[in-house]
């Protein structure tokens, strides 16, 4: 009986629609045969003349599901009357007659003859797909600039430089301290698209102020297309609203408010650490969702004592706990005291950081080590004296660190990391990166009214209107009548105006936007996350919007004003890291002009005080002063006599100050600051990966690729501009490859330079969702798996059969071993005659693609089934010529492991000598992970991936 002719009974496939699983066929009426789909629960008829349906018929040794889940091997096969009997065995042996009608419903050819011999094959462009897709997985994943690709920023060596070094480690735990608006938030993102893009991490926490929920919601989306969710009181609000009556009653009776926890369903939470901390229940929920990576914005806030914790410290120190890594965000590290930098140094990496007096003890030896360090890069041969400073160091891991591939660079990383904050500590400043506008002081002296006189001293003086009505001092304060000329004068140019407290923002706010007729808005603590991200945006617009936006502090923090070149502090605030923080805001990544800031004072009290010890003593205005908190410390009495009006103390103060500034700077020039500048940018690497992104990003691989997939998915592609596209789904459109495209289209640009000026055009790079989803859904969907061309050249006599195979390496392993890091796609291509001659090299896959054509399905479908014994040859001498390919793979790979497992292992052993809090299980835990990883990487096979069985005309 020829396999075409239907029975009921026999079971097909579709191939025109895979998806069905293995039909079965029901009825046979005339022309039409109707055929079952058990695990579609579906029921297609045909017409006989043009199904696109397959026969499928099991060989011998080919492996057989039951519909009860039993898989069998077939040993033999009879046809009755039309309908296949399989003799098959099962696991230990028994014998079994099965016949087809009792076959599972559901399908999965995995390897590409089966599909072929099912029917399920592709016309040559897919294959061509299929191999142009592992071979540019191949490429990205082994390349340097992997990860770095996709954001859309520009390349700026610091921040690559930091996103490369940390995002690679099998924990990032660091603690991102760029000095104010260098560009943390995007190191940040970088670091979590890349640790996302390479499958290291899935579920990411971030916890930021209250005030920059929107910004790093839409930076994070807009740069880098990473759209988190965000959790806060409206959505629990929403939560409970949700629960129905027996829910709440449920709810009642085990004592839980909430059924769902809301951190579990999302995988990218956003969240403020002021909710986490007063909303019990979303701590408790938090606390109880996993994270794979957790990021903490301005982090200064996590104050800790020996004995006292804050609540948000200790929120922060449970989640740490049980969170792979941990990426903390502050440009005023020291801001409230060396004992909680040490603290948070301790959230990062408490194997390192557990003694507090140790680590004060250290601080004293930086200069010192600072000298062996810079020696040991530059001098050849290390001096004696140098020798023996690092033998007293490094104890007997010297002896180690010595057989590294590079000994120095391997030594100087240990000793930065044992003795210094090597690791976990990255900090780029103005005067490193150079290239920054200059910053103009500008003091306004003002008469103090008499209103004041209660209050002229003290803390309080520095913003004395805090105890009185706003009409009062609304009228009689100079600073005001001064700020209101000031604006006008000043018009359009947009100025950014900070106080210290909402109650005086408002006050101003109002009286400028209803009394002086100046556009204003206002931007503090009373407003809710809406209102302020109104307001910002109000500020923000160019030509509608407000010329003023009058903050308070928490203006200061975090927000992005670039874009204004004057900036009031209507009072100056206690703390120089403050100041610090509020001039932040014009002096960022992205000004462009010199910023003017605006000092008005009242003349003879605190403000006075105040101005004159940041602008003499500290240099604070001008220039950044990572000082400022530690000379307040040495200075703090005199400081406080200066406040209370003692004159005397004021010129002490500054001449105190001054000398402790000049001071402090010089020994952590040559000291700490040195250490941590050799750690945070390495110049020459990061311009090696920027020029690799670049090269990879020149030409027009990822569009060239994605037209390619565009052609076999259905999508149309019109030309927009020099380097943008729009893409519409087209007629024949695979919407289930193609992740994203509305149905209205999508205007794309292939450049990042265009990209950058361009937000409304979305970026396409390697790493864009489309892109990244169209290469998965290739890999992991038969598409182009196997596919059959016809191919005329003279060499070769008609009817010969060749076959082009693809190979790539398959490493089953849990995920989170991660082993696509160590073990590449590898893609192998052979090309095989029917006598086993490997003929790849004279038959290139690009002069392959020239000279095959298609074959008309039809006339496929009825070769197939003729040539199957051949196909089975082919495929085997393929195997046979590709085994030997493995070992190498594999070996390559071990290296690759044991690189970053045994370093790390080292390194805990190390530090173990002086820590006995190390416990060996976390030792255990790499050693552990390097023994499974190697197991995993021993069970590594070749799969076959894809075929084109060529036949010659
Ligand atoms: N590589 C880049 N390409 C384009 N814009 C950038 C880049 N890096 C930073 N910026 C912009 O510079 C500004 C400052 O960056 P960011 O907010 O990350 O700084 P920060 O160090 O977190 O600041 P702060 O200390 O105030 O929190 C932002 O407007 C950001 O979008």
């Amino acid at each position: 009986m020829e396999t075409s002719d239907f029975v009921i009974g026999q079971r097909w496939v579709s191939h025109s629609d895979t998806g069905l699983g293995l039909g079965i066929v029901t009825e046979v009426s005339g022309r039409r045969v109707t055929l079952g789909f058990p695990a579609a629960d579906e029921e297609r008829t045909y017409a006989i003349d043009n199904a696109p349906l397959s026969r499928i018929v099991f060989q011998v040794g080919e492996e057989i599901e039951t519909f009860d889940g039993n898989t069998y091997t077939v040993r033999d096969v009879d046809d009755i009357g039309g309908v296949l009997m399989y003799h098959a065995a099962d696991a230990d042996g028994g014998l079994h007659d099965i016949s087809e009608v009792k076959l599972s419903g559901t399908l999965n050819f995995s390897a590409p003859h089966q599909r072929l011999f099912a029917g399920q094959f592709d016309r040559n462009g897919a294959f061509r797909l299929r191999y142009a897709t592992f071979q540019h997985l191949d490429r990205l994943r082994g390349s340097r600039a992997q990860g770095l690709i996709g954001a859309r920023t520009q390349h700026l060596p610091h921040q690559i430089y930091i996103a490369h070094e940390v995002a690679r480690r099998h924990a990032p735990r660091v603690l991102l301290a760029d000095e104010v608006g260098l560009g943390k938030t995007i190191e940040a993102g970088l670091i979590l698209h890349y640790q996302l893009h390479t499958g290291r991490a899935r579920r990411v926490l971030v916890v930021v102020p209250d005030s920059l929920i929107h910004q790093w919601l839409v930076e994070m989306l807009r740069r880098f297309n990473l759209r988190f969710s965000i959790i806060d009181q409206a959505r629990y609000d929403a939560l409970k609203e949700d629960e129905d009556d027996i829910d709440a009653l449920v709810n009642h009776i085990f004592g839980d408010e909430y059924s769902e926890n809301p951190f579990e369903s999302e995988q990218l939470v956003l969240c403020s650490l002021d909710f986490l901390t007063r909303h019990p229940g979303a701590r408790e929920h938090v606390l109880a969702a996993p994270w794979d990576l957790m990021v903490v914005d301005e982090a200064h806030h996590l104050a800790w004592e020996p004995e006292s914790p804050s609540p948000e410290y200790a929120l922060v120190e449970a989640l740490a706990e049980r969170t792979r890594g941990l990426l903390l965000l502050t440009a005023t590290p020291e801001q409230v005291g060396m004992a909680s930098h040490f603290a948070r140094l301790r959230l990062l990496d408490p194997a390192r950081f557990h003694d507090l007096d140790a680590f004060r003890q250290e601080e004293a030896q930086y200069e010192a080590l600072n000298a062996v360090v810079r020696r040991l890069l530059v001098e050849e041969p290390v001096r004696a004296e140098d020798r023996e400073a690092l033998r007293d160091w490094l104890g007997d891991e010297l002896d180690a660190l010595e057989q590294e591939a590079d000994p120095r660079r391997a030594i100087v990383d240990a000793l930065l990391d044992r003795h210094g904050t090597g690791r976990v500590l990255f900090r780029n400043t103005r005067a490193a990166i150079q290239g920054f506008p200059e910053r103009r002081a500008r003091p306004v002296p003002l008469p103090c009214p008499p209103l004041y006189d209660g209050c002229r001293t003290g803390l309080p003086g520095l913003s004395p209107e805090q105890d009185l009505e706003p009409e009062q001092w609304l009228a009689e304060d100079p600073r005001v009548a001064w700020l209101e000329r000031t604006l006008k004068q000043l018009r359009p140019a947009k100025v950014v105006v900070i106080c210290a407290h909402a109650s005086t923002a408002m006050a101003l706010e109002h009286y400028l936007q209803l009394r002086a007729g100046i556009r204003s808005a206002a931007f503090h603590e009373h407003l809710n996350l809406v209102e302020r991200d109104r307001a910002a945006a109000y500020f923000a617009d160019h030509e509608q919007g407000a010329q003023a936006l009058i903050c308070s502090e928490i203006g200061s923090e975090g927000r992005n004003f670039q874009f204004a070149h004057h900036l009031v502090l209507f009072d100056l605030p206690e703390n120089p890291d403050l100041l610090e923080q509020r001039i932040g805001r014009l002096d960022r990544i992205g000004q462009t002009e010199t910023i003017q800031i605006h000092i008005p004072y009242l003349e003879g009290t605190s403000q006075e005080v105040q101005y004159r010890w940041f602008q003499d003593g500290l240099g604070a205005f001008e220039e950044s002063c990572a000082v400022g908190v530690a000379v307040m410390a040495a200075v703090r009495e005199t400081w406080q006599q200066a406040l209370a009006g003692d004159t005397g103390a004021l010129a002490s103060l500054i001449e105190a100050s001054a000398h402790e500034t000049r001071r402090l700077k010089a020994m952590l020039q040559n000291g700490r600051d040195a250490l941590i500048e050799l750690n945070s940018c390495r110049r020459e690497v990061a311009d090696g990966l920027i020029a690799t992104i670049e090269e990879e990003e020149a030409g027009a691989r990822v569009r060239d690729y994605m037209l390619q997939a565009f052609d076999i998915l259905g999508v149309d592609v019109e030309e927009h501009g020099d380097h943008s596209d729009v893409l519409r789904p087209g007629e024949q459109y695979q919407a289930g490859h193609v992740e994203g495209l509305p149905d209205d289209g999508l205007t794309v640009t292939w450049s990042r330079t265009e990209a950058l000026e361009r937000e409304d055009l979305a970026f396409m790079s390697w790493e864009h969702p489309m892109v990244t989803g169209v290469m998965d859904s290739v890999t992991s969907s038969g598409l182009g798996k196997a596919a059959l061309a016809s191919l005329s050249v003279k060499a070769l006599p008609p009817g010969t059969l060749l076959l082009e195979a693809l190979f790539t390496v398959h490493c089953p392993a849990p995920e989170s071993l991660q082993l696509t890091r160590y073990l590449p796609v590898s893609p192998l291509r052979l090309v095989v005659d029917m006598q086993g001659k490997e003929l790849s090299k004279a038959l290139p896959h690009e002069r392959l693609n020239e000279l095959c054509a298609n074959i008309r399905r039809r006339t496929a479908q009825a070769i197939v089934p003729k040539i199957r014994p051949q196909v089975d040859t082919l495929v085997g001498h393929a195997e046979r010529l590709a085994a030997p390919h493995l070992e190498p793979l594999k070996a390559q790979a071990l290296a690759r492991v044991e690189a970053m497992f045994l370093p790390e292992i080292r390194r805990l052993e190390a530090l173990r000598q002086v820590n006995p809090a190390i416990r060996e299980s976390e030792i255990d835990f790499f050693r552990d992970q390097l023994a499974a990883a190697r197991e995993a990487i021993g069970h590594a096979s070749l799969a076959l991936e894809g075929i084109r069985v060529i036949v010659t005309a």
